[in-house]
């Protein structure tokens, strides 16, 4: 067997290229756009250059109105149930369409990629034929059916016909009318008659895939030197292989039971004296004889040991290529797997709304790149040959049957909201299970703010952390409104979470913890995110999905894990780390000494913090509820454009516990000498020294911080004056 994606790079190069060129022209549009108006406006424009830039801008501006009228002529009158294609009248064909390629002057369309569009039915006849300049043409995995439209005889520039996973039927056809063509898969059809001799007057065959078809006869000689790929197996092919294609291994000509495949089947040829066939007499064997077949037993056994032993090194490497944090390309491995799993009744369900022009074949073909391994499977980078990248996810022991599984991909693949990683296609086949999502080139949370092993982690700043925490926030609060307010996420972590357009949080992997029952055991570095109870119960729940956010939350506000180690070996959960340093002094210990360099966000930062604290609360029922979470969230940043404060209550920390100070004690710069001697109340372990107090003026405030030296910190208060008056917030304690 073999697929496209064995030529998939040089598609995918061909299309990047192309689909670059694409963008570019659409860029030059708009730049001569802005070129013409301002000329228009400076009205000093030479008639001619009037003209000359008219003529550009209409040449590329144009849309091929011929093959439009083909295009909607032939959307018009066949049946494509599952998806629209969104191909308007009004717009563009060459920059909306989807699946629609042109040519660089944006004068014909040259390529149509409609894979998976649920085509049924006859090909209107005289619609696609009129698009004279197609170049590739890939009608693949619809239900496309009759015998081949005979008037594609007029599409003389074709160089790639796909029309595999289709329910043709009837001859093939005469290939003498397609010059150029390189690249031909009708497999997988109900094509029968014989294989047309005019198939080797396509002198620059590349790749010929007929197999799953009902074709039979003899095979004609192909004798087509460019040919790298064929297929032919599984047809009704009779006679001998061609000498021509005695280069191409058993496997292509397998399942045409009457073919005979044994090189020595082959009829004398003609003129070939009878005496020239290997002799089936036995010949009595000298010892020099023996002996030399003894040495190449010997011989012979070596290579087989040598080949064992690369064997299982590939396979060690394969193996380790799947492990998390390699992201090495891995070519064709979406393909190996499809191989062996590939159940052609079934098809990649897509969802309303999805721009995405691919079916499993191209998914299959398409080179990709692990990007890690998790608790539900393997996750997948994905470029297509429309240039197009997705993370496929293929998942590992789901528990639910077709039916549950499906009901659950359609109550998560209808969920659209700015904050939630929409899920695009999914699946299912008793061996695979496969869930697309958009893949976001920044990478997730998780990535960012610890680096990938090996890569130096991304500076993420106090606004940005805010933004993902209002965005992921916003994102639960909508996930868990779904399915009558049931929807639960499952599994929310700083590897599930993304940035959006705007870089607000935006949610993935929503709703998997449901499908794979039980809840697998987590993968150690998600430990920490799960709820204590759902260790017991194994069971997610909305309340659990809200003590996961708490520790996200507290991941921005520490940049530690999850779950990490403290100095030696012992794994500490980050939940009860902060736990352990908020009672041991105030906060400003668990904070990123990253953001600490940024001035006026310490009451932001202590606001997320209780927000934090109060979501990873021991028992559930004492856990907020995501929608008011939300709003919290959002109100940190509110508070400092002086709106209400939301939070009222003190941390329950012993240097909030006499917070009596606050908004009561002014200091001036004349009694900034005082208040550094300001001594706080007397423990009952001695007296205390003071760390850090918060002073406030207007809207703005300034952390000055005793252990590290005072002066230097009043240094650096912008606008510290003379007379001035600070409020006395809060201090704490070393
Ligand atoms: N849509 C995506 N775009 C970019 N990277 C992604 C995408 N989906 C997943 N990843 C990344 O791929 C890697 C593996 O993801 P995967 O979801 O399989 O595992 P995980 O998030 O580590 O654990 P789990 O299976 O529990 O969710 C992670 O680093 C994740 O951030």
């Amino acid at each position: 067997m073999w697929g496209l994606g064995d030529l998939g790079s040089g598609f995918f190069s061909r299309n990047v290229a192309k689909s670059f060129l694409k963008r570019l022209s659409l860029s030059l549009r708009f730049e001569l756009l802005g070129f013409w108006g301002s000329w228009k406006m400076s009205k000093k424009m030479n008639p001619l250059l009037v003209f000359i830039l008219g003529a550009i801008c209409s040449s590329i501006l144009a849309d091929p109105v011929e093959d439009k009228q083909a295009l909607l002529g032939f959307i018009q009158h066949i049946d494509h149930n599952s998806r629209s294609l969104q191909w308007s009248k009004e717009a563009s064909v060459c920059s909306t369409w989807i699946g629609v390629e042109c040519n660089g002057d944006n004068s014909r369309v040259i390529g149509l990629h409609l894979p998976g569009m649920g085509f049924q039915g006859l090909i209107p006849p005289n619609t696609l034929s009129r698009l004279s300049a197609l170049e590739f043409l890939s009608l693949r995995s619809n239900s496309i059916s009759g015998s081949f439209p005979s008037d594609f005889v007029e599409l003389k520039n074709l160089t790639t016909i796909l029309l595999q996973f289709n329910e043709f039927s009837g001859s093939l056809p005469d290939f003498s009318a397609w010059g150029n063509l390189s690249i031909v898969d009708l497999s997988n059809n109900g094509f029968n008659g014989s294989i047309p001799p005019s198939v080797s007057k396509s002198s620059h065959l590349v790749a010929l895939n007929l197999s799953n078809n009902s074709l039979s006869g003899d095979i004609p000689d192909i004798n087509v030197p460019s040919l790298q790929q064929l297929d032919l197996s599984n047809n009704n092919l009779t006679g001998f292989i061609p000498k021509s294609l005695q280069r191409f291994p058993i496997s292509v000509f397998s399942g045409n039971s009457n073919l005979s495949s044994s090189a020595v089947a082959f009829p004398p040829l003609p003129g070939q004296p009878p005496d020239s066939q290997p002799s089936r007499k036995a010949k009595r064997l000298g010892a020099p004889a023996l002996l030399g077949i003894i040495i190449g037993a010997c011989v012979l056994l070596c290579v087989l040991i040598a080949l064992l032993i690369l064997w299982c090194h590939s396979r060690r490497q394969n193996q380790r290529q799947e492990l998390p944090g390699n992201t090495q390309k891995i070519e064709m491995s979406l393909k190996k797997m499809a191989s062996r799993n590939l159940d052609k009744n079934n098809r990649l369900v897509f969802f309303e709304g999805c721009n995405l022009a691919f079916d499993l074949e191209d998914l299959l073909s398409a080179s990709a790149e692990v990007l890690g391994k998790g608790a539900f499977g393997v996750t997948y980078k994905a470029a297509l040959e429309d240039s197009t990248t997705v993370a496929v996810k293929r998942l590992k022991e789901v528990a639910l049957a077709k039916r549950e599984f499906e009901q659950q991909m359609v109550v998560i693949g209808h969920i659209r909201h700015e904050n939630v990683s929409a899920l695009r296609a999914y699946y299912y086949s008793k061996e695979e299970k496969l869930v697309v999502h958009d893949y976001y080139g920044l990478g997730s949370v998780s990535a960012l703010l610890h680096g990938k092993s090996g890569e130096v982690r991304t500076h993420l700043d106090w606004e940005t952390r805010l933004k993902i925490a209002i965005g992921a926030a916003r994102g639960i609060a909508y996930i868990h409104t779904q399915a009558n307010g049931k929807l639960v996420h499952g599994n929310i972590k700083a590897s599930n979470i993304f940035l959006n357009s705007e870089r607000y949080g935006c949610v993935s992997d929503i709703g998997l913890a449901s499908v794979m029952s039980p809840m697998p055991p987590p993968v150690m570095r998600a430990a920490g995110y799960r709820a204590p109870e759902v260790t017991d119960t194994r069971k997610a729940t909305q309340a659990s999905d809200v003590y996961s956010f708490g520790v996200f939350l507290l991941e921005l506000l520490t940049g530690r894990s999850s779950i990490h180690a403290t100095g030696g070996d012992e794994m500490v959960h980050l939940v009860r780390w902060v736990h352990s340093v908020v009672r041991e002094e105030w906060t400003a210990e668990v904070f990123d000494v990253e953001l600490l360099r940024y001035p006026n966000i310490e009451e932001e930062m202590v606001e997320m913090l209780q927000i934090a604290m109060s979501c990873a609360a021991r028992a559930p029922e004492q856990r907020p509820k995501m929608a008011d979470i939300a709003k919290l969230v959002e109100e940190i940043r509110r508070d400092n454009n002086g709106k209400q404060p939301s939070f009222e209550s003190p941390l329950e920390t012993p240097g909030s516990t006499t917070i009596q100070h606050g908004g009561a004690e002014t200091a001036s710069s004349s009694t900034v000498a005082a208040l550094l001697f300001f001594q706080p109340p007397k423990s009952p372990s001695g007296t205390r020294k003071l760390k850090y107090i918060y002073l406030k003026k207007e809207n703005r405030k300034h952390l000055l911080r005793f252990c590290d030296g005072v002066e230097a910190d009043l240094k650096g208060i912008e606008g510290f004056a003379e007379g001035s008056s600070y409020i006395l917030q809060r201090w704490s304690c070393c």
